[in-house]
């Protein structure tokens, strides 16, 4: 059974439970109208219109939730006028009967929504000018495909996270294949190879889609630092981390499985006093949140979540079924960002949380990044280091922390210059991108030092890892200005879990890190083997 199939039957159940609990719900209501108990009976069946007016229509039936809305409406204006219950018996009667008659649903849920299927290449090369490109590009790891043509490529086939073209012809057809299956959304990011740097003509590219322009010849190493920003740019969006927070959970989980299967991780509280162990456990790019969860009110824990540091940049979207833009205005002031109306369509919920959560984690690099690697900067690796350390001692887990530092690097800025030394050092960064995992965390400790954490990873895998790294990284030539020259650099490792507190875990890996630079350089150490007969594990060629 495909995947898409798979998500489209969940949320065929998961509608037909909405339905069975709505006519339950709104038959319960009908019965204390009849019988005329009045305890809480209006708040409750504006309670219930309200969560229908927000949730029918992303079950597949629209008028139901039209209907809930107007229906609550009608209700607020009544009581507004303080009419007695016995003036709006007939009529609420009348009202919820209407409702029970369109229990039916008249869309499919979910089928906006297709299961994205694996990506085949990270980067297709189009267009036969730019094959010496493509055979350059390809040295630097990425799985990569050329193609000479542009016209005719088979659909659906190559799902590429970067498209490269040149300007010259093709564009227009490279632009319309590479259209997610609605027609709208460009599914690869385009860079386009061009000799044209007028501003009108750079103008006209950006209006036909692309997303980033270079000249030929290409300064290769540059292109190929250019182009790891954007698929890591491009990736965001499969690593994008939602917490949403609705008590209707039938909703809630509709909302989690059209999320997963667009690639978007999701965790669903249903709760709210459980939210703020959730928020340091999740670490999510964005907190969905429905506004009203009686007893609950989610614009106040909005205002709550802003009472912890950590939580101050935390992008909250109310995702509900308030159209009175003077109240979601005054939603807003309490310290969320935007708002989501209810009902949404699955590929709109996808298309905008995708879009929040990439805004989100463009900001959150512009302060948690090193400038010269992009790598996290020194607080955010020592914060993932606590972070992995804390989930690898309470679940049991293995992780482990690399230290890294390149081995006489004083003589290589006072010999080939600084300049040479910060390419070294980009280079470096770049290995290490190329090299590790999507949930490793690298980061650039100080100068020339780096810092490595690999959760789910234990110290052989590590060493193996590491040790082939030192050995491509001392192949590598680099040009200084007079001479081509060549550098190394010599890695610490420890285990994370075996230890009380990361900082001795850091230590323990800098220790190593200290013994290796003692035995030669060039290699790997880990602190394990430090209290064991000495290895010498120095690579050589
Ligand atoms: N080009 C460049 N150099 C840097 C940067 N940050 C630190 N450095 C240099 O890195 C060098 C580090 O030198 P040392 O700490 O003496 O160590 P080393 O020469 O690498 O020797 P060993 O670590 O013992 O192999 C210093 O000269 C720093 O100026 C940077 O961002 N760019």
């Amino acid at each position: 059974m495909s995947e898409t199939t798979q998500l489209n039957q969940q949320l065929v159940m998961l509608r037909e439970r909405f339905i069975s609990r709505t006519a339950g719900e709104l038959t319960a209501i009908l019965n204390r109208l009849d019988a005329q108990q009045q305890d809480d009976l209006l708040q409750d069946c504006q309670q219930l219109l309200h969560r229908l007016a927000g949730s029918s229509g992303t079950f597949g039936l629209r008028t139901l939730g039209e209907q809930a809305a107007l229906a609550e409406q009608w209700l607020k204006q009544q009581q507004a006028a303080g009419l007695p219950f016995t003036a709006l018996q007939a009529k609420l009667r009348e009202q919820l009967l209407q409702l029970t008659q369109h229990l039916t649903p008249e869309e499919m849920p979910g089928t906006a929504v297709t299961v994205p299927a694996q990506a085949q290449c990270e980067l297709l090369v189009a267009g036969h000018e730019l094959a010496a490109l493509a055979e350059a590009l390809s040295h630097y790891g990425f799985k990569l495909h050329h193609v000479n043509e542009c016209t005719n490529l088979p659909a659906g086939f190559w799902h590429p996270q970067l498209m490269i073209l040149t300007s010259a012809g093709q564009l227009a057809a490279a632009i319309s294949w590479n259209k997610d299956s609605a027609g709208d959304a460009q599914t690869a990011t385009l860079l386009c190879a061009t000799t044209e740097t007028r501003f009108e003509q750079q103008y006209q590219l950006a209006e036909q889609g692309v997303d980033g322009v270079f000249t030929l010849p290409a300064d290769v190493p540059e292109l190929a630092e250019h182009i790891e920003r954007l698929r890591s740019e491009h990736q965001q969006i499969s690593k994008a981390r939602v917490l949403l927070l609705d008590d209707d959970e039938a909703l809630a989980e509709h909302y989690r499985l059209v999320l997963a299967a667009a690639g978007i991780q999701t965790k669903v509280l249903i709760q709210p006093d459980t939210l703020m162990a959730a928020l340091t456990e999740f670490r999510p790019d964005i907190l969905l949140m429905d506004i009203h969860m009686p007893p609950w009110s989610g614009t106040i824990i909005a205002r709550m979540v802003r009472f912890h540091p950590q939580w101050l940049s935390l992008p909250i979207i109310y995702l509900s079924s308030e159209q009175d833009q003077d109240r979601q205005l005054n939603a807003l002031a309490q310290g969320a960002d935007e708002f989501i109306c209810k009902p949404i369509s699955d590929a709109r919920l996808v298309r905008t949380v995708g879009i929040l959560c990439r805004r989100a984690r463009q900001l959150s690099r512009l302060v948690s990044s090193d400038g010269l690697t992009g790598l996290l900067n020194h607080p955010h690796i020592k914060q993932a280091l606590i972070h992995e350390h804390g989930i690898s001692r309470r679940l049991g887990h293995q992780a482990m922390v690399a230290m890294l530092d390149l081995d006489h690097f004083k003589a290589v800025n006072d010999t080939h210059g600084h300049a040479s030394g910060d390419q070294v050092i980009r280079t470096l960064a770049h290995l290490l991108k190329r090299r590790l995992r999507n949930t490793d965390s690298l980061g650039r400790y100080g100068g020339e030092e780096f810092v490595v954490v690999l959760p789910g990873c234990d110290a052989g895998k590590a060493r193996a890892l590491f040790q082939k790294l030192c050995q491509d990284f001392a192949e590598l030539d680099f040009h200084g200005p007079c001479h081509t020259f060549r550098v190394t650099v010599s890695i610490g490792l420890a285990a994370l879990n075996e230890f009380d507190h990361a900082d001795q875990a850091l230590y323990a890996a800098d220790t190593a890190l200290y013994a290796q630079k003692q035995r030669g350089r060039n290699g790997v150490t880990d602190y394990a083997e430090l209290s064991s007969p000495a290895t010498d594990t120095q690579v050589t060629d």
